[in-house]
């Protein structure tokens, strides 16, 4: 089996987020999921969410699936990185993503959900892609819908083109070489973390000389920016006029007007850019001319997170092999 599908930026002027339509149950119900591989719950706003939590959300109504199945007795929670939460009961129920069908995928369905989910109008929920060990459905956890999809797929791999400020695609089951130039440089994972953890070996500010070092960090769809030691990011905004590390905005900030130089790191021996442009990310408030980075420091996270403005600047496979190894091409 192979499945394909779009990767849509949630807001039209800064990538935010990407959502991806999905179907769930009989007949199918369309929502517009976050596939996020920092994460491995598989999530929806639901019907048993009070009305106050819903702001324009499609929601998933297992009553109305002839093929939904309560999975009696099962709760979920979860935290993620910048505080928003969600819980609720799970179902099992047919999901499909581009063509490729799961019967039985676990389907969370929302009892409650933080704020900024609400606030999330263009979010209806999450697909983890990253490893099952982070499930957090007790007593019994789940798989993900790529776990369950394996084995049925041509090949154990999906990918991500994601792209700036337009749509990109998640790819499952196959490799598309249109899709990138040059060939793929495969580095290990370390499965451990229950995120796509590899090692880069290193960086370049600009048209810098490249520093070799080993920067242990995710590859994370979910998350928007690049979270990277204080130390790369010193070395980065210094040579960027007016730029400033704001207590105010949580972060590294800059005179939009201002030049950036393109930010580079390392896949083994290969080479991914970033060009510029992602990186003057967006005003800090609407209508600012003070612009927010995309490049920021991961010292308060304690891990270092290759999120949307790198990966769109590359061609990535997630690679569910054993082991599971992770792929960069430049497109
Ligand atoms: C390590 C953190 C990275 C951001 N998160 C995520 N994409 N779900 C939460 C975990
Ligand atoms: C990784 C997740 C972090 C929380 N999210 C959010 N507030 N929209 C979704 C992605």
């Amino acid at each position: 089996d192979t499945g394909s599908a779009a990767a849509i930026p949630v807001n039209p002027n800064y990538d935010i987020a990407y959502v991806t339509p999905v179907s769930i149950g009989t007949p199918p119900q369309t929502l517009h999921l976050d596939f996020d591989t920092g994460s491995s719950d598989l999530w929806v706003f639901s019907s048993h969410l009070p009305a106050s939590q819903i702001r324009g959300q499609t929601i998933y109504v297992p009553a109305n699936s002839s093929t939904a199945k309560l999975l009696a007795d099962h709760t979920w929670s979860i935290t993620y990185g910048d505080g928003s939460a969600s819980r609720g009961n799970v179902y099992v129920d047919n999901f499909t993503v581009g063509g490729l069908t799961v019967e039985n995928q676990a389907v969370q369905c929302a009892l409650q959900v933080s704020t900024s989910f609400t606030r999330e109008s263009n979010i209806d929920g999450l697909v983890g892609l990253g490893f099952s060990t982070l499930n957090t459905v007790v007593p019994k956890s789940q798989l993900t819908f790529f776990d369950n999809a394996k084995p049925h797929m041509d090949e154990p791999v999906f990918t991500a083109d994601l792209k700036w400020k337009s749509e990109g695609t998640y790819d499952f089951g196959f490799i598309d070489e249109k899709k990138y130039t040059g060939k793929i440089t495969y580095v290990p994972v370390n499965t451990s973390p229950g995120y796509w953890t590899f090692t880069s070996s290193g960086y370049a500010v600009g048209s810098g000389n490249f520093s070799a070092t080993s920067i242990v960090g995710i590859a994370d769809t979910g998350t928007s920016l690049v979270y990277l030691p204080p130390s790369i990011l010193t070395a980065y905004y210094r040579q960027v006029e007016g730029a400033t590390s704001s207590r105010t905005y949580g972060g590294y900030v800059f005179p939009c007007n201002s030049k950036l130089p393109s930010f580079t790191f390392g896949i083994g021996e290969a080479r991914i850019t970033i060009p510029s442009s992602y990186i003057s990310y967006a005003p800090v408030t609407a209508g600012s001319s003070t612009c927010f980075g995309g490049l920021q420091s991961s010292s308060s996270l304690g891990i270092n997170i290759w999120g949307d403005v790198a990966l769109k600047a590359a061609f990535v496979v997630f690679h569910g092999g054993n082991p599971p190894t992770i792929g960069w091409a430049k497109k």
